[in-house]
């Protein structure tokens, strides 16, 4: 699939500009376009000013906008921050707002405000833009006044210690707020380590000031997370770009750890970049739930398919207790911990952030034997018998006689253990994927998740990985509506060889 077709649907730059067009209307770019010898006409990625009068061209060809952007400042390339304002536009209408009466706040505007401008002129909302840079304040202003924004905009200069507290007002309403962070740590170089690494495709642009800060975007990010537990529902949804996967695996682990559920992510992909969106909310989910909301997803190739073990698993639609991938580890290490079963965290790769692995050695069947131990604590229930005079007596446990059979067993899987080695070795690998397969695109977050239970090694062989699936089935809850067809129908054919 392409990687155009990841673009937002809606984004009009799903479709390349025509830029012979643009060259025979506006002198400015004819200046930096290039004919070929078969007359196509293209540009120089790797000339910064040409990155510049495109995204000016651009701006004045399909948004009726007229700015100039200084020499010095970041190229705010159109296409990623139309993705941007297209999910905002997505979470709004998802949370039964509209985009004309909304109120929202950029952060870190820069010096061409572009979120802003974009906003205000698309859809009329009311935009606050914050700033650190006195130089971007002032030529952000500039912009809104050229195109008679003024009522629609406002800039604030704030201090680089604080994202929100300079500018929340208590008698106003904040629908949302945006930020494009700045990426690198300000003592690394990063962006020019970057540059010496990997020849960008395109130049690089903008200075220091706008592209660096303490503690990189995941420090900007943490801080603005921190912010907002103080400001909490009076901005009904915060969101973020983000720059790197890992720093979004970080970051949604940090909300998880704050206890904030309310929460999404999506991807933006243009041309050969991908960023991420992250957004949070602190409103009840009858109010505003971002867990149901549109996003853009693309589902990586599970890294466990390839493997050549044998494997089943188990999957089952995300819930209220199973909703993202930390409540199943847990799940899992607790449960190890009661069956006494080792279970050692498995490396994966860094950026596979849907993802964790685990291995885990099991010596003896405890899950059977726990497994009998419920039913008989569900025997051993209070239960209401009829006494002699009619009245009603609580007996509070009822003997079997099954329990010898249990330390039996018990001591027969240990001699065994001892002898062979452990009964099970397999491999867990929990995985959230798209519902829809035939499909890369989500645009509702229709997810699942799945644990993979790969046999490595054990006297148990598959009767004891099967017999550990089932009880984990039980123990999860989940019915087993999905499953793994490939097990299935192995179990299927090996049951009919067996008939025969
Ligand atoms: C990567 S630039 C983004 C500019 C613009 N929003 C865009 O998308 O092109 C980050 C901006 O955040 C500003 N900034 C850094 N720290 C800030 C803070 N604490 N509050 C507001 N703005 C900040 C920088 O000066 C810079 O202009």
């Amino acid at each position: 699939m392409s990687v155009k077709q990841y673009i937002h649907p809606r984004n009009k730059y799903k479709r390349p500009p025509d830029y012979k067009q643009l060259a025979v209307l506006y002198p400015e770019f004819r200046e930096i376009a290039i004919m070929d010898f078969t007359g196509r006409v293209r540009i120089d990625f790797k000339e910064r000013r040409s990155l510049h009068v495109l995204t000016e061209t651009l701006l004045k060809h399909d948004f009726d906008l007229y700015v100039n952007i200084p020499a010095d400042n970041l190229n705010p390339a159109i296409p990623l921050r139309l993705n941007y304002i297209l999910w905002m536009e997505d979470l709004m209408t998802h949370s039964k707002l509209e985009m004309e009466k909304v109120t929202g706040i950029d952060i870190g505007t820069g010096a061409v405000c572009i979120y802003a401008l974009l906003l205000a002129k698309i859809y009329k909302c009311q935009m606050i833009g914050t700033e650190i840079d006195k130089e971007s304040v002032e030529h952000a202003q500039k912009c809104i006044k050229k195109n008679k924004l003024q009522d629609l905009i406002e800039i604030i200069t704030v201090n680089s210690e604080r994202i929100f507290k300079d500018i929340i007002q208590d008698n106003r309403v904040y629908d949302f707020s945006m930020c494009n962070p700045p990426f690198f740590e300000s003592e690394d170089d990063g962006f020019e380590k970057v540059e010496k690494i990997l020849p960008p495709r395109n130049a690089p642009t903008g200075n220091d000031s706008e592209l660096k800060t303490e503690g990189g975007e995941i420090g900007f990010v943490t801080k603005m997370i921190e912010e907002s537990v103080e400001v909490g529902d009076r901005i009904k949804i915060y969101s973020t770009m983000i720059g790197k996967k890992v720093d979004l695996a970080g970051l949604r682990q940090l909300l998880r750890s704050k206890n904030i559920k309310n929460t999404t992510w999506t991807e933006f992909c243009q041309g050969h970049t991908t960023r991420w969106g992250l957004a949070w909310s602190f409103l009840p989910q009858n109010v505003v739930n971002l867990t149901t909301a549109p996003v853009i997803r693309k589902h990586g190739k599970s890294i466990v398919g390839s493997l050549k073990n044998y494997k089943t698993s188990i999957i089952f639609p995300m819930n209220d207790k199973f909703s993202c991938i930390d409540d199943i580890i847990s799940f899992l290490k607790v449960t190890a911990k009661e069956l006494n079963i080792k279970l050692q965290n498995v490396p994966i790769p860094e950026d596979s952030f849907d993802s964790w692995a685990c291995r885990i050695t099991a010596r003896k069947r405890s899950w059977e034997h726990m497994r009998r131990k419920r039913r008989l604590a569900q025997q051993s229930a209070l239960k209401k018998i009829k006494g002699e005079s009619g009245e009603c007596i609580e007996v509070e446990k009822i003997e079997t006689g099954n329990s010898t059979k249990n330390s039996d067993e018990e001591s027969s899987d240990k001699e065994l253990s001892d002898k062979n080695g452990p009964l099970l070795i397999c491999k867990f690998w929990v995985e959230i994927e798209s519902r829809n397969d035939s499909q890369d695109i989500t645009t509702q977050p229709d997810e699942i998740l799945r644990i993979w239970m790969v046999f490595e090694n054990g006297y148990g062989g598959l009767d004891a990985l099967h017999s550990l699936r089932q009880y984990l089935i039980n123990k999860l809850e989940v019915r087993e509506k999905i499953l793994d067809n490939s097990s299935k129908t192995k179990r299927k054919k090996k049951r009919i060889k067996k008939e025969c």
